[in-house]
């Protein structure tokens, strides 16, 4: 396990210097996306206008291109805002939804990962799957599933793409392609939502944002919000409430918990 201090002192940062999340993202969880970036203790901006997106992320502490609901026009934005969160040395992060469902989502997250330099490719494991070329499966935003094992998955997808790769499920999958973080927190309930994968890749962006070690932030992440997760499960009466008190629940987590609850595995 590592020391749960770590996580703890990210989710402190985050706290104290509040860093300003940029966000090109999809129409279906902006909104939930907006409030887990407040509730985690950061600030949320989207904006997706390509004459105004280099201007925006230039105050921004980190950059989140989610292509959930994407047009030619919020590509072109995600390649300008990306070009200058580079220039900027802003962390980026990638959630290639659906990447594999369509021709026109698999060129574009693999466009966005030749152009520009990327922090985080944050994804489920069919997602994981296909950008790794190791075989995975995705109907619409939900994952079909992998070839193989999930560890070498995401390796692999690490070491083509040259990005920490952050796979979300029942036990979340971290490497930068030599280190492998498995993040044990979380609850079922989680799945039965829209947009919490979403909301991960805030959450993972917001912790970016205050790190240099994108790897540990990611997992440090993972493991907030999916200890998030399990307090809002307890008391839930279906996927509704606990949605509500998802939120509730990372905006009151304290540091401590995390220390004390975090349930991050390096391998
Ligand atoms: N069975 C599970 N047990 C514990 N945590 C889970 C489980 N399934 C998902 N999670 C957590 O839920 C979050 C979202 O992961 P998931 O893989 O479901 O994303 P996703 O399928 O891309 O979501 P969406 O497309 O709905 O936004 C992650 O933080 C992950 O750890
Ligand atoms: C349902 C859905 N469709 C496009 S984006 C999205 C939400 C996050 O997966
Ligand atoms: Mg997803």
């Amino acid at each position: 396990m590592i020391n749960g201090a770590i996580p703890a002192g990210l989710l402190s940062a985050v706290r104290s210097e509040r860093p300003l999340v940029h966000h090109i993202t999809n129409s279906v969880t902006i909104n939930d996306c907006a409030n887990i970036t407040i509730c985690t203790g950061a600030a949320p901006v989207m904006a997706e206008a390509p004459e105004e997106v280099a201007g925006m992320v230039g105050a921004a502490g980190a950059l989140v291109l989610n292509i959930g609901t994407l047009s030619a026009t919020q590509v072109e934005a995600m390649l300008i805002a990306g070009r200058r969160a580079n220039e900027l040395g802003i962390p980026v992060v990638l959630d290639p939804v659906g990447v594999g469902a369509t021709r026109f989502r698999t060129e574009t997250a693999h466009r966005l990962l030749d152009a520009l330099a990327i922090a985080v490719v944050k994804g489920n494991a069919g997602e994981i799957g296909v950008l790794a070329g190791t075989g995975g499966s995705v109907r619409g935003v939900d994952s079909g599933g992998i070839m193989g094992d999930p560890v070498e998955t995401a390796r692999e997808c690490a070491r083509s793409t040259g990005t920490v790769v952050s796979m979300t499920g029942a036990v979340d999958v971290v490497t930068d392609g030599s280190r492998i973080y498995l993040v044990g927190n979380g609850n079922p309930m989680m799945d039965r939502l829209s947009g919490t994968g979403c909301m991960a890749s805030s959450v993972t962006a917001a912790f970016a944002a205050v790190a240099d070690d994108f790897a540990v932030a990611s997992a440090a992440a993972l493991a907030a919000f999916g200890l998030a997760g399990e307090r809002a499960a307890c008391g839930a009466r279906g996927p509704y409430s606990f949605r509500t008190a998802l939120f509730d629940e990372l905006a009151g987590l304290a540091p401590d918990d995390l220390a004390r609850e975090a349930r991050i595995e390096e391998r």
